[in-house]
C-alpha cells in the first residue's frame, strides 16, 4: 500500500527528547514516507535531537528560538535552499515561567502573560506567515493544545488563556490561507508526561484523573497523537481546517468524574 505522506517534505519544531509530542509526530510521519526537518532550541537540545533526527534519515537542523526573528528567518531560507517548497509544518512549542502554573490564576503577571503568549500562540501565527510562503501548491499546518483553554484546569492558568488564543488563531489563519490550498489544525491531546507537561502544578494528578475518568480509561499516546497528524497532515484530512480534535480518551465530553471514582 502507498505511504501516506510519501513526496512530502516538512518542518517538525519543538523536539525536545524522546517523550516530546512532536517527536511522537515525527515518527509517525515518517513512517508514512515524509521527509523531515527539524527545529530545536538552543546547543543543549540539539544535541539530544541529532541521534533522534538521524534515526528518520534527517540531516537539516536549524538552531531557533521563536522570540528571536533573525533564527526564524534562517531557518525558512535554510528550508527554501535545502527544499525550495514545503508540506507541512508541526508546531509543537510552548512555555511559561514554572512559577506561575501553580498557585492562583489571579497573580498572572504582565511579564510572563506576554511571554507565554508570544512564545505559546504568536510564534504559530509568525510561522504560518513564513511557511505560507513556502507552500505554493498548497500545504498543512499543525499545532497543538490542551482543553485547559476552554474549561478551567487547575494550575494550566495563564497556558490555558494562551491556548485559547492560539485555538482562535488557528480559526483565523485557516480562513486566511484556505484559499492557498493550505490547512490549519490543532490537536488536543490529553495531559502526557513530557519535560513542558511536568512544569504545570499537580501534573501527576492531572494524569492521573484523566486516566481514571475518561471514557476509554487512558491517556493520549505518543502513538495515537502522531497517528492523528497523519490524517491531518495528508490527503485523507483534505477537508478539515479550522479544527480542534481532540485525543484524550473521551474526556472532553464528561460532566463529572465516573461513579467508580467517587
Ligand atoms: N504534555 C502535555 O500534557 C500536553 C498536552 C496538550 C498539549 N501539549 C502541547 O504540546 C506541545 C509540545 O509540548 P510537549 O508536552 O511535547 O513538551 P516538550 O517539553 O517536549 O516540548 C516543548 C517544546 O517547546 C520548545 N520551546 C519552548 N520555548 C521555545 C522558544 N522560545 N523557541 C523555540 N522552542 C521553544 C522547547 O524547546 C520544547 O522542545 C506544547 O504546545 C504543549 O503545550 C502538551
Amino acid at each position: 500500500m502507498a505511504e501516506l505522506m510519501a513526496g512530502k517534505r516538512g518542518l517538525i519544531m519543538g523536539v525536545a527528547n524522546e517523550r516530546s509530542i512532536a517527536w511522537g509526530i515525527a515518527k509517525a510521519l515518517h513512517a508514512e514516507g515524509a521527509e523531515l526537518a527539524f527545529s530545536y532550541q538552543g546547543e543543549a537540545f540539539g544535541k539530544r535531537l541529532q541521534p533522534l533526527a538521524a534515526s528518520l534519515g534527517s540531516t537539516v537542523m536549524v538552531d531557533v528560538d521563536v522570540n528571536n526573528d533573525e533564527s526564524m528567518d534562517t531557518c525558512f531560507s535554510t528550508l527554501k535552499d535545502e527544499w525550495g517548497s514545503l508540506d507541512f509544518v508541526v508546531h509543537a512549542i510552548a512555555y511559561s515561567d514554572k512559577n506561575e502554573l501553580t498557585g492562583r490564576f489571579i497573580n498572572t503577571s504582565r511579564a510572563n502573560f506576554k511571554n507565554s503568549l508570544t512564545i505559546s500562540c504568536y510564534s504559530f501565527i509568525d510561522v504560518a506567515k513564513r511557511a505560507s510562503e513556502l507552500m505554493p501548491n498548497g500545504g498543512t499546518l499543525l499545532t497543538l493544545t490542551y482543553q485547559g483553554s476552554n474549561r478551567v484546569t487547575p494550575f494550566y492558568n495563564v497556558m490555558g488563556v494562551a491556548k485559547a488564543a492560539l485555538e482562535s488563531s488557528v480559526r483565523y489563519l485557516a480562513n486566511d490561507l484556505g484559499p492557498q490550498g493550505i490547512r490549519v489544525n490543532a490537536i488536543s491531546p490529553g495531559p502526557m508526561k513530557t519535560l513542558a507537561g511536568a512544569a504545570i502544578g499537580g501534573a501527576r494528578k492531572t494524569f492521573k484523573t484523566t486516566e481514571m475518568n475518561a471514557p476509554m480509561r487512558a491517556n493520549a499516546t505518543l502513538e495515537a497523537v502522531g497517528g492523528t497528524a497523519v490524517y491531518l497532515a495528508s490527503d485523507y484530512g483534505a477537508c478539515t481546517t479550522g479544527e480542534i480534535v481532540m485525543v484524550d480518551g473521551g474526556f472532553h465530553v464528561l460532566s463529572m468524574a465516573q461513579p467508580e471514582n467517587l
